[in-house]
């Protein structure tokens, strides 16, 4: 049975990645008003827009802070941003939608979602990969590193430097099968039950264009940064 070893260097990885992770998270008057206004299919929808608002300031500056990435091409940096952002989102806000935090705010941010007029069609995939994240019981650093390897797909539309991301990638791979081997000994397909979380994002991807192009059909109203992230009109 291979010997498991965390290099030096991994752990300080690791730690980066975590210390930007947990840095940036949703500020609180976001968080606050979620708890405060009042529930109806718009005044909810107001609110997602603006905590999806949010999170995408959270993923930029998070992305920013993952060691190489600012090295990639620039024009690949905006294309592996744009390219992950909604499944980082996913996986974000699956992460909030689990942990039962004793603020309630994860049941008014379930129950606005759940009333923001958004098709069943998409609702029942989504709070199914809630629940499959829920089960994982991740802890933070698998959380981070899973997000991080989310954001560093080099097969996103328009990247051009293929092989420097791939390298990168597999530099935060690797360090993630060693954490899993670590942190959940009794679990030896851990790590492949993680990576197969990342083919139901695409899954979610898919219907992420398509909910938005309902939304927007319906006359709703995103921001400009959700416009230019996701290239909406
Ligand atoms: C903040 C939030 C949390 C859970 C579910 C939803 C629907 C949202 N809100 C949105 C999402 C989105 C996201 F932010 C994270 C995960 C999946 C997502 F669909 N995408 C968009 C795009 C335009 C407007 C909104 C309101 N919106």
């Amino acid at each position: 049975k291979e010997k498991v070893e965390i290099t030096k260097e991994q752990r300080a990885l690791i730690k980066a990645i975590l210390d930007a992770y947990n840095r940036h998270q949703i500020p609180q008057d976001v968080t606050k008003k979620l708890l405060q206004e009042q529930y109806s299919a718009e005044e909810n929808f107001l609110l997602l827009t603006e905590v999806a608002t949010s999170q995408v300031q959270v993923l930029v500056e998070f992305t920013k802070n993952i060691p190489g990435f600012l090295s990639l091409d620039r024009e690949d940096q905006i294309a592996l941003l744009k390219g992950s952002a909604v499944e980082a989102m996913f996986l974000r806000s699956a992460q909030v939608l689990s942990e039962k935090k004793p603020s309630g705010y994860t049941e008014v941010l379930e129950e606005r979602i759940r009333k923001s007029g958004m098709s069943e069609e998409f609702m029942t995939p989504m709070f199914n990969f809630y629940k499959s994240i829920g089960e994982l019981h991740m802890t933070q650093e698998e959380q981070a590193l899973l997000t991080t390897i989310t954001i560093l797909t080099p097969d996103r539309p328009y990247v051009k430097s293929h092989e420097a991301v791939e390298r990168l990638q597999e530099t935060m791979l690797d360090v993630l099968r060693k954490l899993c081997v670590l942190q959940h000994p009794q679990e030896p397909q851990y790590f492949a039950r993680l990576l197969g979380r990342l083919t139901e994002l695409r899954t979610l991807h898919h219907y992420h264009v398509e909910m938005l192009t309902s939304w927007k059909t319906n006359d709703h109203k995103f921001t400009p940064l959700l416009c230019e992230i996701w290239d909406v009109q």
